[in-house]
This record gives C-alpha cells, structure tokens and sequence, in this order.
C-alpha cells in the first residue's frame, strides 16, 4: 500500500463535513468541560426578504442541501450538546420535518415561530419545559444561533458556553469592515463612529438558560417588534453583562445572494481538501497513481492498492475517490463502493465523487465496443446518483515518450480537480478524455 501523508489543516469544517482526528479530540475536550446540560435554539422563521428570492433562504439548497441542515449539522455532531430546537414559520413546519428526517438530525425538535426574530427566539425557549422529566428538559446553558450562520466550529462553541456558564451570558464578536456613521434625520452625515471602539455582534451567543427567559419575560412589545439584539436584553431586563468572545471570519449571516454563492464556494472547496486513489494491482496502474497523487498536491492523498481496501478509514478521511483501472468497464467495481457508502450513510450529507479513471493500454477498442461500455456507464451512474454519489469517468491513453505521458497526467488531473471541486451533477456518466 503506498501512503504518503501531508500535514494539513482544513481551512473549515463546516458542520463537520468529515471527521478529523482533530474533530473527534475536540469534542472529547468539549465533553470534559461540559458537564452541565447544553442546547441550542436556531431562529429560523424569517422570510430573507433580502435574499430575493421565493424560497426562505434558510431552506435553499447548497449541493442539494438546505442550508439550515449545514446549521443543524455543527451542532447535531457534538456529543455534549442536547435538542436543538429549530424554530420555523408555521408554514414551513413540513418542510422542516422532512429536512430533518431526509438529514436524520435527531437532535432537532421543530416548533413554530412569530413574526420577528425576537418572537421566534422566545418562542423557542418555551419549548422546553422546568419539569425534569419532560422531553425537553430546560438546560442549564441554551446556544442562540441564527440558522442562516452555517459555519459554527466546536471550539468557539466551547467557549461561548463556557463563558455563559460563568458570566450568564456570552456572545461572539468581529472587527467591523466598515466605519458607523450617524446620519441627521435630512440624510446627511451627523458624526462618525471611531470604528477601533466598536464590534459586529454575531452568533452563536450563549445565556444561562434562567436568565435569557427571564430576559424575554420582562421585555417590551418595541424589543419584540424592533430589538436584534439578544445580549441587549439580557443586560437590559436582567443586568447580566455579557462575555465578548471573538470568533474565525466565517461567522457571518446568509443574508444576499452573494453570501449563499460563497457558502457554496466554501463547502465545495472543503470537500475538495482530500482523495483516495484506488490503484488496483497493474504496475502502469500504481505509475499512474503515484504520479497523479504528485500533481494532486494541493490534496491530502492516499493511494491504495484496491477499492475492498477503501474501509472505514479512507470513508471517514475523504469524501473524493479517483479509481484506476487499465480493463475496460470495470467501472463496476464502484457499485460495490456506491453500496458500502450506502451501508455507511458517507454520502447522506454530502455528495461522494467518484472519479473512474481507464487507463488505455491497448489500441482504441472498436466503436461498438466503446458505444456498450459508455451506456452501460451512464447507467451505472444514474443508479449511482440515487445514493447521492456522482461517478465521473475519464479515459486516459498510456504511452511511454515521457512528454505525451506527462502532458496526458497533467490534463488528467486538472479534469479531476475540477470534477472534484465541482461536483456537478450534469457531468456524470461522461466519459471524458485526458
Ligand atoms: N420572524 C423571524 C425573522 C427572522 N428569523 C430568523 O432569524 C435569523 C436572522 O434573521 P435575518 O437574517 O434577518 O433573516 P430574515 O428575517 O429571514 O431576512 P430578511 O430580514 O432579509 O427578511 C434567520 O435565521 C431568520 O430565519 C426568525 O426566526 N423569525
Ligand atoms: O437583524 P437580522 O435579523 O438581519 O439579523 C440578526 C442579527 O442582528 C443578529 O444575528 C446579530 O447581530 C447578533 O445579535
């Protein structure tokens, strides 16, 4: 078996899009720490009238995925964390339970929210209940999170209920971009903010459960209407002063459309960080995938010798499996794999790409043959895609004047980086040409 490891840090884990070592220790420091109960209330009601479009924002797709399962999924992952009560439109109230059961989120409990965010966060907190036996006991610390923030890392979690458990309350904090200004009721400028003295409020925020209810209870019909502000009504209406933590620059709020594109960018580049490459046993077949995995260097990967090897722990590593093989159609051999990642749910909550490679060793084979070989492909690939994995195909010739060989490895692997990066439905079953 040929490895060859890189030290590498993945820029972003979006909702756990694979489990790292490091994820894994991180959520036993999580459980060390936490020995009191946590759960989450995701404010999911609004409309995103800025986003412009018919559909909510947080229920529009990201790889055939709504954004607000991104959101259930940072927190649904960590084992120290109880229900997360996500709190939608009435008129969502299906469309959400089929989310979480199509995402298998379990942790989720759907209620209904009100017509501002404030309402909807309140709402969310009467969910559970002060009697020790019901479903949804009330916890000791409660996370407040916009469901629109799909990039919530465990860490700054951590610390933000730390801090709440200590202070009473927590919130996470950035630099701001631009200078505040006040304006004259005329439009014009009155005076300017010195922008080093001030923060952007984000999310998630952290409350000891007791006083963000309390907090709720005592606050005026203009909060509910027009305050965005949760840590001001714990300051406000229960004189709790909250931890200010500052958080990675991914904590922003979908909000336009520009932001939906670059969630997408960042999920999709996240995925594309590693690959496993399936070499089978032929001697040109092992040349081929020590010199594609050279090329591949902006990727940790791993080459092994053949797909039975593809066990649990090149599943849980990669989401990208490039498989190289010198017969003709033996592209079946990704069947097998379809079904284990099946068998394993891997492809559930994102798309698995597999990226068939044939080596030609030969002379081309007759049309007919090659007309059989690329339906019986397509089709594989459409029974495939059911199961959420997307089978590329690329068709390479072997030669042995080095210039060719290289040129021929070097188109391979920017198809395949492409691919990979892609993840575009509308190319599977292709069989391309390197
Ligand atoms: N009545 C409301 C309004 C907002 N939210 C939620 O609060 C979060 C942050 O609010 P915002 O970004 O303003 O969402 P929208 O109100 O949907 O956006 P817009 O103001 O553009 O309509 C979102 O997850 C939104 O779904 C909510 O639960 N209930
Ligand atoms: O006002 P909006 O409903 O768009 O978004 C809510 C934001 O104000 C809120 O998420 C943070 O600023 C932290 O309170």
């Amino acid at each position: 078996m040929l490895k060859r490891r890189f030290i590498f840090h993945m820029p972003l884990d979006p909702g756990c899009l694979l489990e790292r070592d490091a994820e894994r220790s991180a959520d036993r420091l999580g459980c060390a720490a936490v020995d009191f109960p946590v759960a989450v209330v995701l404010p999911a009601g609004g409309s995103g009238e800025r986003m412009g479009l018919a559909t909510p924002k947080q229920f529009c797709t990201i790889l055939n995925r709504p954004l607000i399962s991104f959101t259930i999924q940072a927190f649904e992952r960590l084992s120290w964390i109880g229900t997360v009560v996500v709190v939608v439109a009435k008129e969502n109230h299906d469309l959400m339970l089929n989310i979480v059961q199509k995402c298998n989120h379990t942790k989720a409990k759907v209620v209904h929210g009100g017509t501002s965010r404030h309402r909807s966060i309140f709402s969310g907190l009467q969910a559970f209940s002060s009697t020790t036996d019901s479903l949804t006991p009330k916890p000791k610390v409660v996370i407040i999170h916009d469901a629109v923030r799909p990039f919530v890392e465990e860490d700054l979690l951590l610390k933000i209920t730390l801090a709440a458990k200590e202070q009473g309350a927590s919130g996470a904090i950035r630099p701001l971009v631009s200078t505040v200004i006040a304006t004259t009721s005329e439009g014009y400028l009155d005076h300017s903010l010195e922008r080093a003295k001030y923060r952007a409020s984000e999310m998630p925020q952290g409350f000891l459960y007791d006083i963000i209810f309390q907090a709720y209870q005592r606050c005026s019909e203009f909060d509910f209407e027009f305050g965005t502000e949760c840590l001001h009504l714990a300051l406000q209406y229960c004189g709790t002063n909250a931890k200010l933590i500052e958080g990675p620059p991914t904590l922003w709020k979908v909000t336009y459309k520009r932001d939906l594109a670059a969630a997408e960018a960042i999920i999709k580049e996240t995925l594309s960080m590693s690959a496993c490459i399936i070499a089978g046993a032929e001697a040109e077949a092992v040349e081929l995938a020590k010199a594609l995995q050279k090329n591949l260097n902006m990727m940790e990967t791993d080459v092994i010798q053949c797909a039975k090897e593809s066990n649990t722990e090149y599943l849980s590593k990669t989401r990208n499996f490039i498989h190289i093989s010198t017969t003709a159609s033996n592209f079946l051999g990704t069947l097998d794999m379809a079904k284990r990642f099946e068998d394993t749910d891997h492809a559930r909550l994102y798309p698995v790409v597999v990226v068939w490679v044939q080596l030609n060793m030969t002379k081309q084979s007759v049309d007919s043959q090659k007309t059989d070989e690329l339906t019986a492909f397509r089709s594989l690939a459409s029974e495939v895609i059911q199961g959420n994995v997307l089978l590329y195909g690329i068709q390479i010739d072997h030669t042995k004047v080095p210039e060719q060989w290289e040129r021929s490895v070097e188109r391979l692997t920017q198809i395949t980086v492409a691919l990979i990066r892609d993840r575009n439905a509308a190319l599977t079953g292709q069989l391309l040409h390197a």
